[in-house]
């Protein structure tokens, strides 16, 4: 849970996770490029969604390579049971409060990122309970979803902004935009899905290589 949080570009090259990868050409392309982690949707109403199965497939297509993030909207203990019997996943990224959350990395062992929702400065977390926090736009009333909607947050709410704590910049990512957002928001990761996208739920391989690579030059020295 202790980490430097910001990116000071002198060093640390910003941390990449493509997310709500469904097929093995979306998968081979994190490998090829370099992400550092991978998420697997499974939530239902999400076009990205996995049954365990399918993301047990794709994981098996390479040994190591990207850490493995499963996603979970408000999942019950059996959710992520069953889940966990179908495919090793090395980290579990939930929308829910941080009582559920500190149990859910107990009850699991794995470590947790929790997704905050944020629209102004007031809902900047202060702490973090887990081992890092995701930080997204707070999503329209009627969104199907919590995330994966290829909205933007308003970056300069985060330009001041030094937590003590892990965390990570989501929400509408996109090849052209990710260098000026880590620029802005000195954030020592990012998470996209919309924005490697040829169709919902599908990925552009040629987008996840521009993306990781337009990441990493906008934390180099
Ligand atoms: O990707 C989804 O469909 C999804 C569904 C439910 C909760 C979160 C979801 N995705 C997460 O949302 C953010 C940003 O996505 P986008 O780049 O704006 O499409 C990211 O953390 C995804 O992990």
């Amino acid at each position: 849970m202790s980490r430097p949080p910001q990116n000071n570009y002198a060093h640390t090259p910003v941390g990449v996770k493509i997310c709500g990868l469904t097929e093995p050409a979306g998968f081979d392309a994190c490998v090829t490029h370099g992400a550092d982690w991978i998420g697997f949707v499974f939530f239902e109403r999400s076009p990205r969604f996995v049954t365990p199965e399918q993301a047990a497939t794709l994981s098996r297509r390479t040994v190591g390579g990207p850490e493995r993030v499963g996603l979970f909207v408000e999942p019950d203990d059996a959710l992520i049971e069953n889940t966990l019997r179908h495919v090793p996943l090395d980290i579990l990224q939930i929308y829910a409060t941080d009582e559920r959350a500190r149990f859910i990395r107990q009850r699991f062992g794995l470590p947790v990122w929790l997704s905050r929702p944020v629209a102004t400065q007031a809902d900047l977390p202060a702490t973090c309970p887990v081992e890092r926090i995701l930080i997204e736009p707070r999503p329209p009333k009627t969104a199907t979803r919590p995330g994966g909607n290829a909205q933007r947050l308003d970056w300069s709410l985060l330009q001041d902004w030094q937590p003590s704590y892990n965390w990570m910049l989501a929400g509408g990512l996109n090849v052209e935009t990710v260098e000026q957002a880590i620029r802005t928001t000195r954030a020592p990761a990012v998470d996209v899905s919309s924005g490697v996208e040829q169709a919902p739920g599908i990925k552009d391989p040629e987008a996840i290589a521009r993306f990781i690579a337009h990441a990493r030059s906008a934390g180099a020295p």
